[in-house]
């Protein structure tokens, strides 16, 4: 596995298409894009990196996959009254499906969707006391208490982030916000802001390889049907409108994030972390989803 990972990196490190860094968020722009770093992380505990992995960068919309279990906890089903469960085929920050579909946003890992499952997890809560719940949530899934919010590039977010709070006020405007939207997204935008590395990541993953039990640490996170099913809408949704091309070639639920990372998962056998911060014109990591397809390609481990 070590090879596997060893080669990967380097043939990365060759690659001159690297893509192009998010720069609509000003401090994701100034991210050097010739970093790459790999992690697989076993359900024994075993992990496996190469390349900068340790390095912790912005998870971005990886996030939207620890909102979404930690609101499922809450309120289990009923979030599915608020955001639907189908691929969008349309940008992570399209506004265009909102007004046909009354406010309800297609599913949970595009903005839109997002932005309302962060507004469940803060029902009767404080913002702050709801991002403490998230940063936990996160350290506990990953086994790791170090991990935190990259501030800056959570100022720089909040600074720029009009779009996001369009859709929000869309979405307000057919009663599906609660909250204030300067709140929200001051939460949502600190949410996507969080920092972790390559391997801390492919940790976090750990129970959705083995029916929702992280084997590693020993907590049960979910159950294994609703492990099934988020793993289910990472395959359809977690890639935006590149979903359908990240399961031809890589064939694992997936969750990118303009930060470059992407966290793959292969059931039962494991979870793999990878980070380039160069996008794909859809805003998803470039090599990362290069080196997924590699990945796959020497393990067998596509779920098809
Ligand atoms: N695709 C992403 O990673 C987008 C997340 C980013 N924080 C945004 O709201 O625009």
């Amino acid at each position: 596995m070590q090879e596997i990972v060893n080669d990967i990196a380097n043939s990365m490190a060759r690659e001159t298409e690297r893509g192009q860094v998010a720069d609509y968020i000003p401090e994701l722009a100034a991210i050097d894009p010739n970093q790459f770093a790999i992690s697989i992380a076993l359900p024994n505990g075993e992990v496996y990196s190469a390349g900068c992995a340790q390095k912790p960068f912005s998870i971005q919309s990886i996030s939207k996959v620890f909102s979404l279990t930690l609101a499922l906890g809450k309120i289990g089903d009923n979030i599915w009254n608020r955001v639907g469960r189908e691929p969008s085929g349309d940008p992570f920050n399209s506004i265009v499906q909102l007004e046909h579909e009354h406010g309800i946003p297609r599913n949970p890992f595009i903005n839109a969707g997002a932005i309302a499952v962060v507004d469940a997890i803060m029902m009767g809560h404080q913002p702050k006391e709801s991002l403490a719940e998230i940063i936990q949530f996160v350290r506990y899934i990953a086994d790791d208490n170090s991990i935190g919010i990259d501030e800056k590039v959570a100022l720089s977010e909040l600074a720029t982030t009009h779009r996001n709070a369009s859709l929000a006020h869309f979405m307000k405007s057919f009663g599906n916000i609660e909250h204030d939207i300067d709140k929200l997204l001051g939460v949502y935008c600190h949410q996507c802001s969080i920092a972790m590395s390559c391997e801390q990541l492919a940790k976090s993953g750990l129970f959705l390889v083995s029916d929702g039990m992280n084997e590693s640490s020993g907590y049960r996170v979910v159950s294994a049907q609703r492990a099934r099913r988020i793993n289910s809408l990472m395959l359809m949704c977690g890639h935006y409108d590149g979903s359908g091309e990240f399961a031809y070639r890589v064939g694992l639920p997936g969750k990118s994030g303009v930060g470059g990372g992407i966290l793959a998962i292969a059931p039962g056998k494991a979870s793999i972390a990878v980070w380039s911060p160069g996008l794909d014109k859809i805003g998803n990591s470039k090599l990362g989803t290069l080196a997924l397809e590699r990945l796959v390609e020497h393990t067998g481990w596509s779920v098809f």
